[in-house]
């Protein structure tokens, strides 16, 4: 059995670790920590996994127990794996970080969108960006592993086949987002109360928001050159989920593709992906369609035959966009089959 360790076991993306890896045949759980949780057992604080960690009790972060894990996962704060991951990493343990600490090549690009030094700038070169249909080859020999954020993710998987076809103008993309709120963590916020986000809907960061230069970053990888992103996310009312609609101009003229040529391309593009799902040509994928599961749907459309593309992704966030893409990357790291324990279908409705 891997032993792993969780650091921010109460929040939603250590929950939703815990429920995923309840049903992994190779992984065992055996520290989960929470400063103001401390004593309290799991299965008190969160009853969906009684019967499933019936002793696991949260404690107080501590090197010396997190050492003894052959893998920690932070889903904590920006900031905290800073602290902690280079200890983890001189003791053999290998390092999955939730959070952005260690997404952004750049440490000064990552302190100005942070709003805080970069706490080990030493450790950005081994990082690696762990979004397996990028890097997989990368990510089975990595000891530190960056997981996307959430929009991240869908806005990546959407536009990589257009880009790496070289077949739209990236200096003009464009991505329209939608997010559930647990996006925003489980920590009280007046934006998330149900009476401010329930029957509502609005967008935010539409002049800046800290997930732009990630995509930037991954998208430029893909192209090659530098590309130019508008990223506008929205908070929705729902729980869980992220919709991206994602634009971009053809290069060549319009009459000079084929109706299918666009749908073939993606279907290649992802046909040995375990996690992604191109649904048929004329398709919208909904949110609802990826609750609770690490899959991400994409249509791709072509309004009226002309020079526009446009394609729809979605996720749930804390699968895909989180706790299931973290658990695709230690099953590649351990040499495991890149699905186990992420294979039960979506809930629906
Ligand atoms: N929610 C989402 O959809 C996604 C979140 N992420 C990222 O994952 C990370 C976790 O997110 P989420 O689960 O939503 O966050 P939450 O706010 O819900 O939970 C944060 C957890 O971190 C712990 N924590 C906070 N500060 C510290 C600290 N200084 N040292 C140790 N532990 C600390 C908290 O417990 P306690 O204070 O008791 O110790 C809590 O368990 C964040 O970086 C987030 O940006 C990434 C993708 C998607
Ligand atoms: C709805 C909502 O508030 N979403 C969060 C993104 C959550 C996330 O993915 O966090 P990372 O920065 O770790 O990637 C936000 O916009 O800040």
């Amino acid at each position: 059995m891997i032993k792993v360790g969780i650091v921010g076991g109460t929040g939603y993306t250590g929950v939703e670790l815990l429920r995923l890896l309840s049903q992994h045949p190779e992984v065992s759980v055996e520290a989960i920590t929470s400063r103001s949780e401390a004593g309290v057992r799991v299965c008190d604080m969160y009853p969906n996994l009684r019967g499933h960690y019936d002793t696991l009790t949260f404690s107080e972060p501590d090197a010396k127990t997190l050492g003894a894990m052959d893998a920690v996962f932070f889903a904590t704060p920006h900031g905290v794996a800073h602290a902690l991951a280079g200890e983890l990493l001189q003791n053999g343990t290998r390092v999955i970080d939730l959070s952005a600490d260690f997404r952004l090549r750049d440490a000064d690009e990552w302190s100005r969108w942070y709003n805080q030094p970069h706490g080990a700038p030493h450790l950005l070169e081994e990082a690696v960006y762990g979004l397996p249909e990028m890097h997989r080859e990368a990510i089975k020999n990595a000891r530190l592993i960056a997981v996307p954020g959430c929009y991240p993710t869908a806005v990546q998987l959407g536009y990589l086949p257009l880009l790496e076809a070289g077949l739209i103008d990236a200096s003009q993309l464009i991505a329209d987002c939608k997010s559930g709120v647990t996006g925003a963590g489980r920590g009280a916020k007046v934006p998330s109360l149900l009476a401010e986000a329930s029957e509502s809907m609005k967008a935010y960061g539409a002049s800046g928001h800290r997930h732009l230069p990630e995509i930037r970053q991954g998208l430029s990888d893909a192209q090659g050159t530098k590309v130019g992103l508008t990223f506008v996310p929205h908070l929705t009312p729902m729980i869980r989920g992220i919709h991206a609609t994602l634009y971009g101009k053809l290069k060549a003229e319009p009459q000079e593709l084929q109706a299918q040529e666009l749908q073939e391309l993606f279907e290649a593009r992802y046909a040995n992906e375990p996690f992604v799902d191109v649904m048929p040509a004329g398709s919208h994928p909904e949110t609802r369609s990826v609750k609770g599961i690490n899959t991400c749907r994409i249509a791709v459309h072509r309004p009226d035959d002309g020079d526009t593309v446009v394609v729809l992704a979605v996720i749930d966030n804390l699968v895909k966009g989180a706790s299931g893409q973290a658990i695709q990357n230690l099953n590649l790291m351990f040499g495991l089959k890149e699905t186990q324990g992420l294979e039960a279908p979506a809930m629906m409705p």
